[in-house]
């Protein structure tokens, strides 16, 4: 039947304007999706890789073309096997397709280019350091819970750009317990029938379950993100997941009754073990709670942080400053090599952990500080405080002007700058430069291999 207007007429149907063609994928964008020229607009391509050409049909949407069906008419000399049966539903992994050396060449021409657009010249960007084997490094897994058609809870990530669940068996990049963990408590709420949270509705108990994973110490920790503080039959839950995976260190309950997208609240409590976990980290100890930050590929952080060292030339009539410093592992691997260590992070369940980690590695010449870092900075500048070196290591959002003003005030000698987003890494490097910053060598780690991800480390020296 043909729709009708307000007015009764009858509508012209009109045939959503489609487009078919046949198209080579010049290059990959930066969230690793294949990009081709379609009627002069371009076109982004899941699993698509450059000198690959293939058939599209596509229908304009309003932010563009919208990728109705894909046919692959040749094979990139790069790609590889995916070993995956959701890699095109699941956001995570985006670069899984290609050959690993092929990832580490993309990432670094990536930062390349970044610079280059910055107009910053004269940095060497160096090869990425990469891992022998690059699966199964993730110790820190966050999935989210769904009903399906037949009403049972299934558990997954995140379908891209989407609010749907994409159910998994066995994710690559999590090691075999990891993975034990997402079955055995999907089948444990489905028999326990454990409401997973409706988000539209806001009803359900169960948003997310966070694993995280002591890779050296073999601990684990399992967090139960709940929508209501009650938590009915979690004391049966606990006891058969104790059962049937004995080796979990600590289970927590974590309250999240707010309407975002955040996985953690603020409220905790402790429903088996000590509510934390320990792992061994360049050789010293470290306590990690639910809410801190821990670097999620351990063998690749051992070699970044080794890294931090050699750049911040540790001197022991210097005091270093660890701006953003979680947990304090960056200034406590370094310590013993300087005369004091300052930690300054903003989360106050890292800052506990890193007092308390001081303890644990008997260090008694380091402080933390619970602050913004550029408040402190500029707190302390203004006090004539100057540490002699600084290492930034801020979160994927870059640093802010504040801190960014209050460096130029404190003018450290040396600056290491860590960064797990090139793109606002390379923004501060801007900013710094005009405050007399320079770098020369920019290395990168990769600590998210067959993701778009990378991480980046410099040193810079203040021109005297
Ligand atoms: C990428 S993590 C690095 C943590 C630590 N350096 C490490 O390697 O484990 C960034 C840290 O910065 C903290 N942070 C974010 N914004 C901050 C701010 N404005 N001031 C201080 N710390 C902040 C976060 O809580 C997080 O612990």
């Amino acid at each position: 039947m043909k729709e009708r207007n307000k007015k009764g007429r009858h509508l012209q149907q009109r045939e959503p304007y489609t487009e078919q063609a046949e198209v080579r994928i010049a290059e990959l964008d930066e969230n690793g999706q294949g990009i081709a020229v379609v009627k002069r607009q371009k076109v982004a391509i899941k699993n698509a890789l450059p000198d690959e050409t293939v058939r599209i049909k596509a229908r304009k949407g309003k932010a563009g073309m919208i990728i109705e069906t894909m046919e692959r008419l040749n094979e990139s000399d790069v790609r590889c096997k995916v070993n995956c049966a959701i890699f095109e539903r699941c956001g995570s992994c985006h670069l899984l397709h290609m050959e690993y050396q092929k990832q580490l060449e993309w990432k670094k021409q990536g930062v390349i280019k970044l610079l280059r657009e910055a107009g910053l010249k004269g940095i060497t960007v160096h090869d990425p350091v990469g891992m022998k084997e690059p699966y199964a490094y993730r110790n820190k897994v966050i999935i989210g819970f769904q009903k399906n058609r037949a009403r049972k809870t299934i558990s997954g990530f995140y379908e891209e750009e989407s609010h749907r669940i994409v159910a998994f068996h066995d994710c690559l990049l999590q090691d075999a317990k990891s993975n034990e963990l997402v079955r055995v408590i999907t089948e444990l709420v489905n028999e326990m029938h454990i409401a997973p949270y409706e988000e539209d509705r806001r009803s359900g108990v169960l948003r997310h379950v966070l694993i995280r994973r002591g890779f050296a110490s073999d601990q684990t920790m399992v967090v139960f993100v709940t929508n209501t503080s009650m938590f009915a039959g979690s004391k049966n839950l606990v006891a058969a997941l104790r059962k049937r995976c004995p080796y979990i260190t600590t289970i927590v309950q974590n309250i999240n009754t707010r309407k975002t997208s955040i996985v953690l609240g603020e409220q905790e409590k402790v429903l088996f073990g000590k509510g934390y976990i320990e792992d061994v980290l360049c050789g010293l100890r470290f306590r990690i709670s639910p809410k801190s930050f821990y670097q999620i590929n351990h063998e690749q952080c051992e070699k970044l942080y080794a890294k931090a060292k050699e750049l911040a030339q540790p001197a022991c009539d210097e005091i270093l400053l660890d701006a953003y410093c979680g947990i304090g592992t960056i200034g406590m691997s370094m310590a013993k090599e300087w005369k004091a260590v300052y930690g300054v992070e903003v989360n106050r369940d890292a800052v506990r952990d890193a007092k308390s980690n001081a303890l644990r590695n008997k260090i008694d010449h380091i402080t933390f500080i619970c602050e913004d870092a550029g408040r402190f900075l500029t707190d302390t500048a203004k006090r004539g405080w100057q540490p002699d070196v600084l290492i930034m290591d801020p979160s994927r959002a870059g640093s802010d002007l504040t801190f960014l003003r209050a460096v130029n005030k404190a003018k450290p000698k040396r600056i290491v700058y860590i960064s797990c987003n090139p793109k606002t890494q390379v923004r501060d490097l801007l900013e710094l430069a005009k405050l007399g910053y320079q770098t020369k060598d920019l290395y990168l780690y990769d600590l998210f291999p067959n993701t778009t991800h990378t991480e980046s480390i410099c040193l810079l020296n203040r021109k005297s």
